[in-house]
């Protein structure tokens, strides 16, 4: 069974359409690339999955569960993460604080539980950090556990909104443009990570990226959209090779 199902989707603003008519499927596991050209409504996809946008027509499950027009908290909570094409981190607060407000969407205790500090918020507490901690080694940020993030270099913070994501234990990462402003090595760098965290984990992924060689690299299969519509869906090879691709798209990218 998919994991995700999205299906024949229409989202429009005020006579624009930004998705006209989109259907894809994501099994569990697999890496599942979005591109297309600025306004093709690559975010606007994501803001649909993630609950952020209520679309017009269509339907989309997660998981076996219609997600169609819930809540962002409750689909976060069914296992969707996502990170932002701008980093979206507290920039005074510590990484380590930062990897626990994701964490936030598991723990189950009452607030009068937390403030007495009883068993169950104390041992979820503990819990919580432990996995944090798994996280900071994974992603290999013990240098920067302490230090408010808002003054750690762009490639770091990125990498730390990853593991954000990654705190709140999701099923599916929806990627938005995780390599974007980077140099080469920290490029080369979050592709590893990426790779990691379906290979270790076994997630599903989303990616939304505009750099071609790191999708067509890490990618199972490819959807390319112009103007809210898919061109077409393959592996990579197939895509590339597809003479509307060309044309629309990878014109720039396929002549490197
Ligand atoms: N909140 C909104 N209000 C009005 N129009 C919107 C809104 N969000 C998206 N759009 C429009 O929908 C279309 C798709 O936008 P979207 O941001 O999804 O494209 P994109 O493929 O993610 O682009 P980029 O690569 O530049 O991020 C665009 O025409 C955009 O202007």
């Amino acid at each position: 069974m998919s994991l995700v199902d999205f299906d024949d989707v229409h989202l429009s603003f005020a006579g624009v359409n930004a998705i006209a008519g989109v259907s894809f499927t994501v099994a569990p596991g697999e890496l599942f690339a979005i591109i297309g050209p600025n306004g093709a409504g690559k975010t606007s996809i994501f803001n649909v999955l993630s609950g952020a946008y209520r679309p017009q027509r269509g339907r989309v499950t997660f998981g076996g569960l219609d997600i169609t027009g819930r809540p962002p908290h409750r689909i976060a909570a069914a296992g969707l993460a996502r990170t932002f094409q701008n980093v979206e981190l507290f920039g005074n607060l510590t990484l380590l604080d930062n990897l626990m407000l994701g964490r936030h969407t598991h723990l189950r205790y009452g607030t009068l539980a937390a403030v007495a500090w009883l068993g169950r918020a104390r041992r979820e507490e503990v819990a919580a950090r432990a996995s944090v901690e798994e996280i900071v080694d994974f992603l290999d940020l013990a240098p920067y556990r302490r230090i408010p993030v808002g003054l750690l270099p762009y490639g770091v913070q990125k990498r730390i909104e990853l593991g954000r994501a990654l705190a709140m234990q999701p099923k599916l990462l929806l990627l938005d443009e995780p390599v974007a402003g980077m140099n080469l090595e920290e490029t080369a760098d979050m592709a590893r990570y990426i790779l990691d965290i379906r290979e270790e984990l076994g997630l599903a992924i989303i990616l939304v990226e505009h750099d071609m060689g790191l999708v067509m690299d890490l990618a199972d299969r490819v959807m390319v959209l112009n103007f809210g519509v898919p061109i077409t869906t393959g592996p990579p090879a197939h895509v590339q090779g597809h003479p509307e691709v060309v044309r629309a798209y990878l014109g720039e990218a396929a002549a490197v």
